[in-house]
């Protein structure tokens, strides 16, 4: 009797014990941080003391640990942002054991190759990583989370203005960009991460939810690889694939922006909204930093850029009661690939992994998109009220493919209105931006 009752209970602690470990519950790290951050240099001499980093608070949540400290006089929270990965490498290297919880979970399954399970759970065990985020709010937050974020999600429309961005932790649950509230973005990240991707993301949720009232000014500058797909589409009033068809289309953008002002004067309203006037007008532009003045090799050039900068600044600042929103995104976030205004302009801010932490303050305003890992489509959101790390939403070719396939228009030739025409000077492309300028009926350009 006495013997069983002590089996019941030694296996039902077991049994609890791996559920908890299952959960990722029973591993409080502090001791280990504590030990890391000793290790790697983060504490202070002063004389004969060692100035600690001070564990204030612990806390378990569903999704892992939150550990709060005080930091020692001497150190700011980028020392700790530094070894951001000296504290992930650290913390993981205890997962590595086995443990008794473990093997009970293994006898659960066991089907009869006990050293293969054990080799298995062994592989699975170097290959589990936990994540960890730092944040400081007067003081250091180190999360620990149980389970490594997804490293892809896939796509998923939003509704009205409202575009997904991506996945955060935890509950899994999509954030939502909200054109409305937030009229202008700007994106960064170096090559390879997703900005593209994003932006496909982007134009297929707006073209399913408001494809009677969006249009686009696409500009990619990335020599038309990006977003030529939606040249033949109603939506897209003007579309440019080098800088000096880029100073056509924001023209274009410029002086349809200008109209609408004029109009929503004439009617005594305010703005869009007041107006009761439902367009939007999406001015996207892939590579911003092609239109980089200082980068300018010829005064013309310089000029050009200038000039495209100044409208892109008029767009970010008068843009919001008027209809117009404007995405810009880059791969080389330097001081000024962005103009001022714009940057001041766009609350909302999307950057994936950089080079460092120059580049993260270029798109951000604040350093930590060059500390994250190299993981494609993870990116930090931030806007005026919060900042999260989240997974980007893969879109795939099918998907654009299909939403295209809805809308494409075979391009339209009639001239608009003479006494509507703008004189620009020629260059490549021109063509393109007079045909749905045209189609539009709106002003259009004509060759001198
Ligand atoms: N959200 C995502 N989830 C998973 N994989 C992604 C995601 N976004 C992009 N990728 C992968 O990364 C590749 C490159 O993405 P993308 O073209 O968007 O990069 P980019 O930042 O625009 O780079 P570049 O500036 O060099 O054009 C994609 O082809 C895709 O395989």
């Amino acid at each position: 009797m006495l013997l069983e009752i002590s089996t019941s209970i030694l296996f039902g602690s077991l049994a609890l014990k791996a559920h908890m470990s299952r959960k990722g519950n029973t591993s409080n790290d502090s001791g280990k941080i504590q030990k890391i951050i000793s290790l790697s240099g983060l504490n202070v001499k002063d004389g004969k003391r060692t100035l600690t980093t001070q564990l204030i608070r612990k806390k378990r949540h569903d999704w892992g640990w939150e550990y709060k400290y005080r930091i020692p006089l001497g150190r700011s929270f980028n020392d700790y942002l530094n070894k951001q990965q000296i504290l992930q490498d650290g913390l993981n290297n205890r997962r590595h054991k086995i443990t008794l919880a473990d093997l009970k979970e293994l006898s659960w399954s066991w089907d009869g190759n006990i050293i293969e399970d054990i080799q298995n759970l062994r592989t699975n065990k170097l290959q589990d990583e936990r994540e960890i985020e730092l944040s400081f709010d007067g003081l250091l937050i180190i999360r620990v989370y149980n389970d490594p974020m997804p490293k892809e999600i896939p796509f998923k429309p939003g509704n009205a203005w409202r575009i997904p961005v991506g996945v955060v932790r935890g509950n899994n649950e999509f954030r939502y960009h909200d054109f409305e509230k937030v009229p202008h973005m700007v994106l960064g990240g170096s090559s390879g991460y997703g900005k593209s991707v994003f932006l496909n993301s982007m134009i297929v949720s707006l073209l399913q939810s408001k494809p009677e009232h969006v249009h686009f000014y696409l500009i990619d500058l990335k020599g038309g690889v990006e977003l030529c797909d939606y040249e033949n589409i109603k939506q897209t009033v003007s579309i440019a694939y080098e800088p000096e068809e880029a100073l056509q289309t924001l023209q274009v953008a410029y002086q349809k922006m200008r109209d609408i002002q004029t109009k929503l004067r004439m009617m005594g309203k305010k703005n869009v909204v007041e107006g009761g006037i439902k367009e939007r007008h999406f001015v996207i532009i892939d590579e911003a930093g092609e239109l980089n003045p200082k980068e300018a090799v010829t005064r013309e050039e310089r000029q050009l850029k200038e000039e495209c900068q100044k409208i892109m600044s008029q767009i970010a600042r008068i843009g919001r009661s008027n209809g117009f929103r404007q995405v810009l995104a880059t791969q080389y976030p330097v001081g000024d690939c962005l103009p001022r205004q714009v940057k001041q302009n766009s609350d909302a801010k999307l950057c994936f992994r950089v080079q460092s932490e120059t580049a993260s303050r270029v798109v951000l305003d604040n350093e930590g998109a060059e500390q994250l890992p190299q993981i494609k489509g993870r990116a930090i959101f931030q806007n005026a009220d919060q900042r999260e790390i989240l997974q980007t939403p893969l879109i795939t070719t099918e998907i654009i493919e299909e939403t295209i396939s809805r809308h494409v228009v075979k391009p339209v030739t009639e001239k608009a209105d003479p006494k509507n025409v703008i004189r620009f000077t020629p260059s490549k492309g021109g063509d393109k931006v007079v045909e749905r300028k045209a189609r539009e009926n709106l002003v259009t350009f004509e060759e001198v």
